[in-house]
């Protein structure tokens, strides 16, 4: 480790050292040897390498496509963390400007992109595209060229949102580089670039602190990423989201023909995977199907033509998924959109009579 680096870790540890009393030292020691025995593992999903080829040969062969998008870690260039800042600028991947202005002018094209983040970063990301926006995490949605809509946020739902706050501010001051993002409806501590061990060890016992306030009044939920920890109020889920807006776009009837390819990828959290098993998207191999797995009568027109070949669902960046297929990183995603884009652009093949 650099000397500078190691020097500024003494004083952040000196400083806290210095704040903390020995009962809270003494309650913390408890508390590690309680969550000592309390890790729960992850699923092993298997995910396959995405085909970007036939992703996007599918894409240039079809009339009607939706593509749904996360943002962090999948529209993002890399993030710089600087210290005592608890914002983190995200920014969208310079190189996937053109190819997603390409697909957001193409009218058979449908672009959603699905975040956790609020309004504002997407707005500032995604002024100049004509796109659909759910925000934190489909709190709020805004389709193209129109205002924001909140979808069912009232002040009381978040009456939480104080004591999580004390309990992030205090996690975030004796983890070195942890930090926590205050959005309108949820609160975020992560430990990214954190020391990983020491993290690990801070998270789980930042899980027993938000125990002590009782959060169980089931107006919110916590939610572990794999460096993070959120809350936010329960039954927001990015899989709702993306239903809601389906019927948005039914409700308009804007669609002429039946929506028949369908890409699905971003590094989402757990919790948010929701949105790759849809009813909409489950389709039995040469069925023909309209709305499939929704009950109610005006559901009768949802308009999906869906080949399961036509049916990318994607995960970022990570091992376990309940997607069909994985992406390494960004720079991947940037060639998926270029050979989308390219496949959309006028004079490609999928142009031709
Ligand atoms: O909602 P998106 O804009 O698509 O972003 C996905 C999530 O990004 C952040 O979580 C990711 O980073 C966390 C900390 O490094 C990590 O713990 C988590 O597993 C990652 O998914 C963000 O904290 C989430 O709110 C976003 O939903």
């Amino acid at each position: 480790m650099p000397t500078e680096e190691r020097e500024k870790n003494h004083r952040h540890n000196y400083e806290l050292v210095s704040r903390h009393t020995a009962q809270d030292w003494a309650e913390n020691y408890v508390c590690d040897l309680h969550n000592a025995t309390s890790k729960a593992p992850l699923p092993a999903i298997h995910t396959a390498v995405l085909p970007i080829g036939e992703a996007a040969a599918q894409y240039g062969q079809s009339n009607n496509r939706l593509l749904i998008l996360g943002f962090n870690a999948t529209l993002t260039g890399q993030i710089q963390f600087v210290e005592g800042r608890t914002d983190i600028e995200l920014k969208l991947n310079p190189e996937l400007k053109q190819p997603l202005k390409t697909l957001c002018d193409n009218e058979n094209t449908t672009v959603v992109v699905v975040s956790g983040y609020g309004r504002s970063i997407l707005d500032e990301n995604f002024a100049d595209y004509k796109l659909w926006l759910a925000a934190e995490n489909g709190m709020f949605l805004r389709q193209p060229g129109e205002e924001w809509i909140t979808m069912r946020y009232e002040q009381e739902e978040i009456s939480w949102a104080g004591s999580v706050k004390k309990v992030f501010e205090y996690f975030t001051q004796r983890t070195p580089r942890s930090n926590f993002e205050q959005r309108e409806t949820s609160l975020v501590w992560n430990y990214k670039y954190a020391d990983v061990q020491f993290g690990r060890n801070q998270a789980t016992d930042l899980l027993q602190h938000l125990g002590a306030y009782s959060l169980s009044n089931q107006s919110s939920v916590i939610v572990q990423g794999s460096r993070s920890i959120e809350v936010r109020p329960t039954g927001v889920t990015k899989g709702k989201a993306v239903d809601e807006i389906i019927r948005e776009l039914d409700l308009r009837n804007t669609m002429a023909t039946p929506i028949d390819y369908v890409l699905c990828i971003g590094h989402f959290l757990a919790k948010d995977e929701d949105i790759y098993t849809l009813p909409s998207f489950d389709v039995q191999p040469g069925a023909k199907r309209k709305g499939k797995g929704c009950q109610a009568e005006d559901c009768s027109s949802v308009k999906f033509d869906l080949n399961p070949k036509n049916y990318f669902s994607c995960t970022v960046g990570r091992e376990h998924s309940v997607a069909q297929y994985n992406l390494e990183g960004t720079n991947e995603v940037v060639s998926l959109l270029q050979d989308l884009a390219a496949a959309a652009a006028p004079g490609s093949m999928s142009d031709q009579p």
